[in-house]
């Protein structure tokens, strides 16, 4: 079987395999594109990006722009009414006096702003999320939905671990800036215009004293920030590779104990998980200096703002009040300036995470219905092909100019060596990839003119590796027609010889399958995806035959299930069992991508060529 139909393979790490994007560094688990962490700005992408906010902008941000301006007022108003309170009414300057009455109204009135304060935020919060959520679920979906239709050979080239990864990291990345980043970006600006004003007009040379500070401290937090967040992202890295590892030690555990390789499983497990371990300590011990070190800087600010302020207290230009208002000021300028600087970084984690998502967004199929395409009306099945040249890699014939033309009905047996050209034979067939030359019909439509859903819905497929999907042993054969009723189900299991195992699994037609269903034998799953193809009904069957070798017993039932299966269809079989081969219509031998020979059993046994001498082989080994 192909690369390409077979769902069982290991993922391409390996070096020197076709489709491999290897990570710069060369190691396994590392796929180049999704080791970019940061990309520079990209407006028209930023854009595209933020056009998901789009459908629910009109009716939240209103709402979401009220609050902040509420927010945002009563910030600011606080400090000031507290310098009020302080020169006031508890040490007014000479002449005047205290003010208990006036004490209190300021403290009710800061408890009020407190209080919507407290409600603005918390309104915020709920509806950015609400926003965010939605934009990520959106994103999720149009991702998702666009790989299911994507062609073969997109997934030829990438390993599914990186499929795997924008779909989930890529997109979970982008949730924080959905969430909080856009509306705290606008909060943030509001709020530094705010300050910034008002300070200056408290006291202009103390306010710009402040203010001229600011890009010092917006520099040293990015800048601080920026290393912080490249040690999270290399935790984050090691720790995906550290999946993608497990991901396949486990799927590979036979195999591994079969050759007795755990040891060796272990210790490269192990160097994993010690590089994991060492970039979280390092990226924790820059985290933990972080907070001090911003404390520090801040802590110096407030003591230049104290001499500052003294002095100019001294001089009579401020009062004690104003400048406790503005020492809260200052502190609240922080918050924003530093929330700033996580927003470029979340920026620019998210341009490499859209540029990744709306890369495979843009991806065409590469197989698609024509604009001037037509339904397929339900076939009879007569199929031709006309000298079909097929290449996967350009340069690299699979097939050179196959002729072959079957009737409604007939079954033709493939047959030939490994990579002989069988599996790509049938993948042409249902148009999983189109052919480079030549022309392949189906009851005289050209297959590329029609609608590919009307095509592959009339053509059912069984591979050799049967994928049985978690869930039931019913929705595993439901699989073939969703709309099937379950008395429907029962007799296609009948009539492949399956319901009879499947009476005696614990839970019957409900038992639950594990994912790839380990539970079962290989028999046992090859019944059930005949039950899955019989319920689809299709005029054209392909069927890759397992290779490997099953008791008798099971033999029996598996030929009398495909001779139900077979009835009425057009079929094309990549055969392996001599009793397929031996009932086929026409057996086709190919032989590095051509027709070596063709005719039914007995007369491909006359000549005594390539088949005899298949035959015979299989015949010595038994
Ligand atoms: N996805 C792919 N990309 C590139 N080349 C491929 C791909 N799949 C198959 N090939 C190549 O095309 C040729 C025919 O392969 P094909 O899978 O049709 O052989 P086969 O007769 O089905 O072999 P087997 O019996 O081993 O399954 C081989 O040379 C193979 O290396």
């Amino acid at each position: 079987m192909s690369t390409a139909l077979n769902t069982d393979k290991r993922p391409q790490h390996e070096s020197g395999k076709k489709g491999k994007t290897p990570g710069k560094t060369g190691e396994r688990f590392v796929y180049q594109d999704d080791e970019i962490i940061e990309k520079p700005f990209n407006w028209s992408q930023l854009t595209r990006l933020f056009s998901y906010m789009k459908p629910y902008a009109k009716q939240m941000l209103p709402l979401v722009i009220l609050m902040m301006i509420l927010g945002t007022v009563t910030k600011l108003t606080v400090p000031y009414l507290t310098s009020m309170a302080i020169d006031k009414a508890i040490s007014p300057k000479a002449g005047g006096s205290t003010s208990l009455t006036m004490l209190y109204t300021i403290t009710a009135i800061v408890l009020v702003l407190y209080i919507i304060q407290w409600l603005a935020s918390t309104y915020r919060i709920k509806y950015t999320n609400i926003i965010g959520q939605r934009v990520i679920y959106d994103l999720r979906s149009d991702l998702f939905k666009h790989i299911q239709k994507l062609s073969f050979n997109f997934f030829d080239k990438r390993p599914a671990g990186s499929v795997l990864v924008r779909v989930t990291n890529d997109v979970n990345s982008l949730q924080e800036l959905f969430t909080n980043g856009v509306v705290n970006l606008m909060i943030d600006c509001v709020q530094l215009v705010g300050i910034v004003i008002i300070l200056l007009m408290i006291n202009w040379k103390l306010g710009l004293a402040v203010v001229l500070t600011v890009p010092v401290m917006f520099i040293i937090s990015t800048k601080l920030r920026v290393r912080i967040r490249r040690a999270w992202q290399d935790v984050r890295m090691k720790n995906s590779r550290i999946n993608s590892h497990l991901n396949e030690a486990i799927q590979g555990i036979r195999v591994t104990q079969a050759y007795t390789q755990e040891q060796e499983n272990i210790q490269f497990f192990d160097k994993m998980n010690m590089q994991s371990k060492k970039s979280w300590d390092r990226a924790s011990m820059l985290n933990q200096g972080f907070g001090p070190l911003i404390e520090i800087t801040g802590g110096l600010g407030t003591l230049i703002l104290f001499w500052l302020g003294a002095y100019l207290i001294q001089h009579d230009q401020l009062t004690v009040g104003l400048l406790v208002a503005f020492s809260s000021y200052v502190g609240n300028f922080w918050e924003p300036i530093n929330r700033l600087g996580q927003m470029y970084n979340q920026l620019l984690v998210a341009m490499a995470s859209s540029e990744r998502i709306f890369e495979f967004i843009d991806e065409k199929p590469s197989i698609d219905d024509k604009p001037d395409a037509v339904p397929l009306p339900k076939i009879k099945g007569d199929i031709k092909l006309d000298n079909v040249v097929f290449e996967y890699e350009k340069g690299r014939q699979a097939l050179k100019g196959i002729d072959l033309d079957v009737n409604a009905g007939q079954t033709i047996a493939l047959v030939g060596h490994t990579g002989s050209g069988k599996s790509t034979i049938i993948n042409l067939l249902s148009r999983f990839y189109d052919i480079s030359s030549g022309k392949i019909t189906i009851d005289g439509y050209d297959i590329r003119d029609v609608q590919l859903e009307t095509l592959r819905s009339q053509i059912g497929i069984v591979l050799q590796d049967t994928f049985i999907f978690s869930g039931t042993i019913r929705d595993n054969i439901r699989f073939g027609r969703l709309d099937a009723t379950d008395e429907e189900i029962e007799a296609v299991a009948r009539a492949v010889n399956a319901h009879e195992f499947i009476e005696k699994l614990p839970g019957g037609y409900d038992t639950e399958v594990e994912e790839r269903g380990n539970m079962l034998s290989m028999g046992q799953r090859q019944l059930l995806s005949f039950a899955r193809a019989l319920l689809a009904d299709p005029r054209i069957l392909i069927l890759d035959e397992a290779t490997a070798s099953i008791d008798t017993e099971t033999e029996l039932k598996i030929q009398e299930a495909l001779k139900v299966l077979l009835k009425g269809r057009t079929s094309f079989i990549v055969a392996h069992r001599l009793s397929t081969i031996r009932h086929a219509d026409k057996i086709i031998v190919l032989d590095h991508g051509e027709i070596k020979e063709q005719g039914n059993h007995g007369e491909l046994m006359q000549q005594r060529g390539t088949y005899f001498g298949l035959i015979e082989a299989q015949f010595r080994f038994i």
